[in-house]
């Protein structure tokens, strides 16, 4: 498998540049996430690394090999790069045999052995080699689409929104066997989503697309704790922003003062993720409140706040474990747990 290169692209259709001066690279065997909100690029960046769409500037190589640049253009057949739509896209004629096999080379296509080695990799049994795509559900039509673009070895598998069209169970179990195939084969992978759980979930790195340029490429974990700005933070959740004053690897605001990271002195906006706010007795944390309503979904459950005795405060949102849920109207002290995040002051 291939390390993925892509340096100062620039791409679009017409005159319309989507993709602005892009650097990206994507380490042999691992996989990106690249996460971006509709129209943000996601899929003109795939098209552009397979070979569908020509940048207007910059160069791409895969494995070493430049495919795009001055002078360079490789057509997609010969790239080596496998690409899985967001539909599957397989051959409705063909039977699940006959679409893997079609990403086999020539001389290799009659290798059942070899279809049935990608089915197993794919986490499908071999019984259904000879049903067509109409047999198959959703998630099942996707895994043979990986499995015919994993059929020819290629260096880097370009997988486009392929889960958002299945419903939310077959969607975890797909992602789940799609990861493990993935892996089994030291794919190197980039994973278009516009869904946040998705990216953080399935990468080795997680790389933020807005209006076609880069804003963070960082660690699932880096970019979620430590995002760059606080409009990354909102985009990749829920995100509480208040006022602080910030000294010495602390910052003093209305929740109590608390270990900080970022940007370390003077006036600062603070960036607490919901989860990181817990509920204590009243009296027991940084500060009372009353709870004002409560959405409720099984495993946890988000809880709108009131300060108590100051009304003109905005409420405060904290997620808690659904067992931990409190009642409407309670009194309850709130704590903040970790780090927090601050940046140079932008807020009111
Ligand atoms: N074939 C095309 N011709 C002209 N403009 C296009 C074409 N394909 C995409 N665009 C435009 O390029 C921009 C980026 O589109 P792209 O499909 O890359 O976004 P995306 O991030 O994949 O969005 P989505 O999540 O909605 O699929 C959009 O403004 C879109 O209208």
């Amino acid at each position: 498998m291939s390390e993925l290169k892509i340096l100062g692209v620039s791409a679009g259709y017409g005159r319309e540049t989507v993709l602005e001066d892009v650097d990206l690279t994507v380490a042999e065997g691992t996989t990106t996430a690249v996460l971006g909100g509709s129209g943000s690029g996601k899929t003109t960046l795939l098209r552009a690394v397979a070979g569908f769409l020509r940048p207007g500037s910059g160069t791409i190589t895969v494995g070493g090999r430049t495919v795009a640049g001055p002078g360079t253009w490789v057509p997609p057949e010969r790239r080596g790069v496998g690409y899985v739509r967001q539909d599957g896209a397989l051959f409705p004629h063909l039977s699940v045999a006959g679409n893997i096999a079609f990403g086999l080379p020539w001389p290799r296509r009659r290798h059942h052995d070899r279809v049935l080695e990608l089915l197993d990799l794919v986490g499908l049994p071999a019984a259904i080699a000879e049903r067509h795509p109409a047999q198959l559900s959703g998630g099942q039509q996707q895994r043979v689409a990986l499995a015919r673009a994993l059929a020819p070895r290629p260096g880097l598998i370009l997988l486009d929104e392929p889960f958002s069209s299945l419903d939310t169970a077959l969607r975890t179990a797909t992602r789940e066997a799609t990861a493990q195939a993935l892996r089994a084969a030291g794919a190197t992978t980039i994973l278009v989503t516009h869904d946040q759980g998705e990216a953080l979930s399935f990468a080795d790195e997680v790389a933020i697309l807005q209006a076609g340029r880069f804003r963070q490429v960082d660690s699932p974990r880096t970019v979620y704790r430590e995002p760059v700005d606080a409009e990354v933070a909102e985009f990749l959740g829920d995100a509480l922003l208040i006022a602080g004053s910030a000294a010495d690897g602390s910052v003093t605001c209305r929740l109590g003062t608390l270990p900080a990271h970022g940007y370390p002195a003077g006036d600062v906006d603070v960036m607490i993720r919901p989860e990181q706010l817990t509920l204590t007795r009243p009296g027991a944390g940084g500060l009372d409140a009353v709870v004002r309503d409560i959405a409720y979904f099984g495993h946890d459950a988000v809880v709108e706040l009131d300060p108590a005795g100051d009304e003109s405060r905005d409420p405060l949102r904290s997620r808690v474990l659904g067992v931990d849920a409190p009642a409407l109207g309670e009194l309850v002290g709130v704590s903040v747990v970790g780090r927090v995040r601050t940046y140079p002051r932008v807020l009111d």
